[in-house]
């Protein structure tokens, strides 16, 4: 009886298992291998592997393209062997997500190791993520920016803030423990507030000294401790620019691994028309202004590179496709264009 009944079960099982998608079955499989430590090593025998050195992610140039190369375990053994004290380095790997095939995909930081001998073996360049982001394929750069950013957690918590004791990393590097104290470490991001304000026909964008010349974006700011969005959009928007924000809503999320790990929440914000003074923090903010519709339109078009006056002084221009800015100023266009039409 109880073997029918187990027949069953597997028959049960199976069948619901084909009955969930291919990314239902991803995510769950992802999840096994951050369980089970056992799995989780196996699979590195099998898996692809991305290569860092002191963070910069390895790209190899074809033609005018920039790849992001994968490099299967052997080939990794084979880059290894090269240096005996990088024997067992395949297990500092951290995993950061699978094929729908269910091939799992590691990240590497070999920055210990001399990183001319794994370019000329591997015909390619250590590049800083900064350039990286932004010359790779559209959908490989959230995969480097979260590989980067799990790499980073890992080397800034070796040790135990309450022992002082090394931590240990789980095989798949969702978690480190420390043995002496028994506290379990997760990898955090810091939630930032990014915020279009508008106040009905411009919008509001601001530059940072540290920005390059001419680069226009809208206002951010990280989340205090116990704010939530709508507090943190708020407080920043009457920090940064003096403003009271009347009504704001949400558009998009993006994780964006600069200095450090952020999950930026991106916001529209409304401010009333006769109240739009701009009264500027002038110890972050080096210049905050209203952009007129036509002056978006021609901002978006330019490139940092031709955005340079015979006078020595910048037009403005605004963050790339990649950053959510981008994303906010885009949707800001299509609003005021529906409502001009
Ligand atoms: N993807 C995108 O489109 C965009 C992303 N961003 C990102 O948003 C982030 C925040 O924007 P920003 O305007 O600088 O933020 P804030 O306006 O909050 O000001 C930054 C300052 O806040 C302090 N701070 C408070 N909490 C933190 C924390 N958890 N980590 C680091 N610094 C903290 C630091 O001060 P101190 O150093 O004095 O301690 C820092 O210099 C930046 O990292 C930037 O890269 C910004 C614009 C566009
Ligand atoms: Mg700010």
């Amino acid at each position: 009886m109880a073997a029918v009944y187990q027949a069953l079960h597997r028959r049960v099982s199976s069948l619901v298992c084909r009955l969930h998608s291919t990314y239902v079955r991803k995510m769950r499989y992802l999840n096994q291998l951050k369980e089970d430590d056992s799995l989780c090593r196996q699979a590195q025998t099998s898996g692809t592997f991305y290569l860092f050195h002191n963070l910069s992610p390895f790209l190899q140039k074809v033609g005018k393209k920039y790849l992001v190369p994968q490099l299967s375990a052997a080939e990794m053994r084979r880059v290894l062997e090269k240096f005996p004290e990088a024997e067992q380095w395949m297990e500092k790997s951290v995993l950061i997500g699978c094929s729908d095939e269910h091939r799992p995909r590691f990240a590497l930081d070999l920055g210990a190791l001399d990183k001319s001998v794994i370019e000329s073996e591997l015909q390619g360049s250590f590049t800083d993520l900064r350039k990286a982001l932004f010359v790779v394929d559209r959908e490989d750069s959230p995969l480097l920016a979260s590989a980067q950013s799990l790499l980073r957690w890992h080397d800034s918590h070796q040790y135990c803030s309450r022992t002082g004791q090394p931590t240990h990393k789980n095989p798949a590097g969702s978690k480190r423990v420390c043995h002496a104290s028994g506290v379990t470490y997760y990898p955090q991001m810091s939630p930032v507030v990014i915020t279009l304000v508008s106040d009905g026909s411009r919008c509001l964008l601001a530059r940072q000294p540290s920005f390059p010349p001419g680069m226009f974006t809208a206002l951010s700011g990280f989340c205090d401790m116990g704010e939530n969005v709508e507090e943190a959009v708020r407080r920043e928007v009457a920090e940064e620019v003096g403003l009271e924000v009347e009504s704001l809503s949400y558009s998009a999320s993006q994780h964006w691994p600069f200095p450090s790990s952020s999950l930026m929440i991106a916001c529209h914000a409304l401010v009333a028309a006769q109240r739009a003074e701009i009264s500027m923090d002038t110890l972050e903010l080096e210049e905050a202004r209203w952009f007129g519709l036509e002056e978006i339109v021609e901002g978006l078009k330019r490139q940092p590179s031709s955005s340079k006056q015979g006078d020595g002084s910048f037009l403005p221009w605004f963050p790339p496709k990649q950053a959510i800015a981008h994303q906010l100023i885009q949707e800001w266009l299509q609003q005021q264009t529906a409502q001009t039409a």
